[in-house]
């Protein structure tokens, strides 16, 4: 009988603790070479962290980690770290500065056999031969800035493949693709996965573990619920072990289910877009009245989430005009938008969203902090009770409202967002891809707020291409290269509204 080898990657009885926070008890994971591995969990249960002290970046208090059976390389040494495994996170650490070949070779240049940097000339060539090696068709002598999120994450692959690893981690790919490139990222998986690479899997989208994986690691409350082969762990199996409940409640709605109950007809017009125009979008006019939810669904270059910053003051327009209850709004101003009575949850909570140095208080109340107390001074104990209650509402996991926004996970993080979106009171809500990087059960919270608003009168424009938040709308418009194409009623059948996300015209799905 052969022995089976070792695993690829192991992490055995691993605790880690932040201060009062215990992020992994006693957990751990077993990667096997060749299977590619799903690694899921409600936010906070204690992926990132796992993640971390599989490369090296933060030390167990108490476990260990192994390569190939052997003990993973002291902390310091990067260089044996890079050799063994690599994480690609949401957030891309592609330069946008530099070109793709500079990137693959960021910080560690080729030499000469006489021991010089090699030419540029010769930089490109080899750059080259990297990305052909690992079939990534992006061109080497392109600044990194023009590249697509798909392909500046196939740069980041080819990077980490090239300083040895065959073990990619890959965070939540698809979190900031479309359909249609994350399934070519998929098709890209399969192929290295071919050619001998394996991948740990993490997402929130729990059809992709079973598209994309073999196995499903579930951690739940910093422990390890279970390891399985996919196919021994329905979605609802998966849900339940995820939540420590029953799956029921909180299953997707079935493909053209009937229209959520509204509480009543939408009210008078909240938001006039008329002919609006800028580098992103042509010619685009909606409404939007009080009391309703309007999606907005698009690929990445259709101009949907542009449209949404505009409404927000994120984005300028260049012609056209918005109204916000029958004003109009100044354009490319967050203060103006803000004192029109808009709300935002923008797309990128990390540059656009949160304040790294401040903590989920003042976060939250950031832009009401003028009325927190006497004459603008803050009093801690006002903006505090305010925290206090979004904490509660959108079922934050934190350990209150003092702790630094960046302790918490990162859907967490999205939810404090979140409520900085609503801490306003604002009559028109915008939401732009609220449920990134947010677990199955906080996706139902998250669209619960979306709805409450909708009963509260406000005008809410939620903007995503995921069917499941699309559901939740009462009207959902389509974009597709910049042109508003398309509007459904609710009850649409899915199959018709993804054709005209992907732009192909009715009848030809
Ligand atoms: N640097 C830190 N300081 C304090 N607490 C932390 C730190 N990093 C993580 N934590 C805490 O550890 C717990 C696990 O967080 P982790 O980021 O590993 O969760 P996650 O499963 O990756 O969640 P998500 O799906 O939201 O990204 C959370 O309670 C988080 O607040």
């Amino acid at each position: 009988m052969t022995e089976e080898p070792p695993p690829l990657a192991e992490a055995r009885g691993i605790t880690k603790r932040y201060g009062p926070t215990v992020a992994l008890r006693d957990a751990g994971i077993a990667v096997r070479a060749g299977a590619s591995h799903g690694l899921v969990g409600r936010n906070g249960a204690g992926k990132s962290t796992l993640v971390a002290i599989l490369t090296g970046l933060e030390r167990p208090d108490a476990g260990t980690v192994a390569y190939d059976g052997e003990p993973a390389p002291a902390p310091a040494d990067r260089a044996a770290w890079d050799r063994r495994v690599a994480c690609v996170h949401q957030r891309s650490t592609v330069i946008g500065e530099l070109t793709v070949a500079e990137n693959l070779f960021l910080g560690r240049r080729p030499v000469t056999s006489r021991g010089l940097p090699v030419s540029w000339r010769r930089l490109r060539r080899e750059a080259r031969a990297l990305l052909d090696t690992w079939g990534v068709a992006v061109p080497e002598s392109a600044v990194a800035r023009v590249l697509s999120v798909e392909d500046a994450k196939l740069v980041e692959i080819a990077r980490a493949l090239s300083r040895g690893t065959r073990f990619i981690i890959l965070d939540e790919p698809t979190a900031q693709l479309d359909g249609r490139a994350a399934a070519r990222l998929f098709g890209h998986m399969r192929r290295l996965q071919d050619a001998g690479v394996t991948f740990l899997y993490i997402s929130h989208r729990l059809g992709e573990i079973y598209e994309v994986c073999r196995t499903v690691t579930v951690l739940r409350d910093a422990r390890r619920i279970v390891t399985a082969p996919v196919g021994e762990l329905p979605t609802r199996a998966l849900i339940e072990a995820m939540t420590g409940g029953p799956a029921e409640p909180y299953r997707a709605p079935a493909p053209a289910a009937p229209a959520p109950p509204r509480p009543g007809a939408p009210g008078p017009m909240a938001v006039r877009v008329d002919r609006l125009s800028g580098p992103y979008f042509h010619d685009v006019s909606l409404t939007l009245a009080a009391g309703e939810v309007v999606g907005l669904a698009g690929l990445a270059g259709s101009g949907s989430h542009q449209l949404g910053a505009a409404l927000a003051g994120l984005h300028r327009p260049t012609g056209g005009r918005i109204e916000i209850l029958g004003r109009p709004l100044r354009t490319g101003s967050v203060p103006a938008a803000l004192a029109a009575g808009v709300g935002c949850l923008p797309r990128d909570r990390h540059t656009e969203g949160l304040v790294p140095q401040l903590s989920v208080a003042e976060n939250i109340t950031m832009p009401v902090s003028g009325r927190l107390g006497p004459g603008g001074l803050i009093r801690p104990s006002v903006r505090d009770a305010l925290a206090r209650r979004a904490i509660d509402e959108l079922e934050i996991t934190t350990e209150g409202p003092a702790q630094p926004v960046t302790a918490l996970s990162g859907g967490n993080q999205q939810k404090v967002a979140m409520a900085r979106a609503l801490a306003t009171d604002p009559r028109v809500l915008v939401l732009i891809d609220p449920t990134a990087g947010v677990d199955v059960r906080s996706r139902r919270a998250l669209l619960d707020v979306a709805l409450r608003a909708r009963a509260q009168g406000r005008a809410v424009l939620l903007v995503s291409d995921q069917p499941e938040d699309l559901r939740a709308c009462d009207r959902v418009l389509v974009m597709a290269g910049g042109f508003m194409t398309a509007a459904y009623e609710a009850g649409w059948a899915e199959r018709e509204l993804i054709a005209a996300i992907e732009g192909i015209p009715p009848g030809h799905g």
